[in-house]
């Protein structure tokens, strides 16, 4: 796999305190890459790091092979990024501002994030007067109006709408399809979901977990069953196909399966049911059992 980046070591300490330790791991082309941890975890830094904007204290940065560091920045030239709250120009509009950061004169990018992300209303007005909302879609713009080979997007739908949010997602996969990489960071698990196919977590300055959505496999309902005789309502369900598994003492359905066929079966073996809970594992609970237990 062709790599995008390159993470190797990266320190950084600022003053006394360790805020990146050792932080390693590789964005291949063609990712779109969830950097997730808890407020304070490091993932600006570990953004602005990759991007030159910080001195490390140690560590190997490099794109497309290119070592990047505050005064290398040949591997950043295909690269666009929103960090934090990007400067606006008050007294220029949202195109001035397109139109100052491309770096082609008419390449129809403009018009194609215009439309996509459907500012056309306001793209003309002063950005002073944009919303909160207006400003993070303008910056998103101007992170990707180079249409980079490599996108870092720091918290992208912070402050947007659910109309906007999903904009920005149809967004980010249509560049991802015509061949932009990305690395995005996001406190709405949910959304990021939807988005990514990779996560690294961070906690405390350290990687703690690093691996493709297929990790977590299909998401599967689980339905836990307490009845009068477990032992005998497992052997009875096993028997009749049904996919079960006893974990702790607990009798646990696994997949699809119809729950009147099941509780069908075991009341005609004269056995009661006490509970029936369906539990539904999804990512969100994932990332915060990993946060929670490392
Ligand atoms: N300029 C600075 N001076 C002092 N401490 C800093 C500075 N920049 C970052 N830090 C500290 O470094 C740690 C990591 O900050 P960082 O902004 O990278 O976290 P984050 O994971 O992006 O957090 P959030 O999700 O809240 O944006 C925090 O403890 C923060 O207080």
């Amino acid at each position: 796999m062709t790599k995008s980046a390159e993470i190797n070591n990266l320190n950084k300490r600022i003053g006394k305190r360790l805020i990146l330790n050792n932080i390693s791991f590789e964005i291949n082309q063609g990712d779109i890459v969830g950097l997730v941890g808890e407020n304070g975890a490091g993932k600006t830094t570990i953004m602005k790091s990759i991007l030159g904007m910080i001195e490390t204290n140690g560590g190997l940065i490099s794109i497309d092979g290119k070592e990047v560091t505050v005064s290398r920045r040949d591997g950043l030239k295909n690269v666009g990024s929103l960090i934090e709250n990007p400067v606006l120009y008050p007294y220029l509009s949202g195109m001035q501002h397109l139109e100052l950061f491309s770096e082609a004169k008419d390449n129809g990018m403009i018009d194609y994030l215009v439309n996509h992300l459907n500012m056309q209303t306001y793209i003309n007005k002063n950005a002073s007067n944009y919303s909160l909302g207006m400003k993070q879609k303008l910056a998103i713009a101007m992170a990707l109006v180079n249409r980079p080979s490599f996108a870092i997007l720091d918290e992208p739908v912070n402050g947007l709408d659910p109309k906007s949010t999903k904009e920005v997602r149809d967004l980010i996969f249509d560049l991802n399809k015509a061949g932009t990489t990305f690395l995005i960071s996001s406190h709405i698990l949910a959304e990021l979901e939807k988005i990514i196919n990779r996560v690294v977590i961070i906690k405390k300055g350290t990687k703690i977990f690093d691996n493709y959505l297929e990790y977590f496999g299909n998401k599967v309902n689980r339905t836990v069953v307490k009845t009068s005789d477990d032992k005998a309502a497992a052997e009875l369900l096993k028997s009749n196909d049904i996919e079960i598994s006893m974990n702790n003492g607990e009798l646990t359905i696994i997949g699809d399966f119809k729950l009147q066929e099941v509780i069908d079966l075991i009341n005609g073996q004269k056995i009661s049911f006490k509970s029936i809970q369906t539990i539904n594992d999804d990512f969100e609970d994932d990332l915060i059992q990993i946060l929670d237990e490392k």
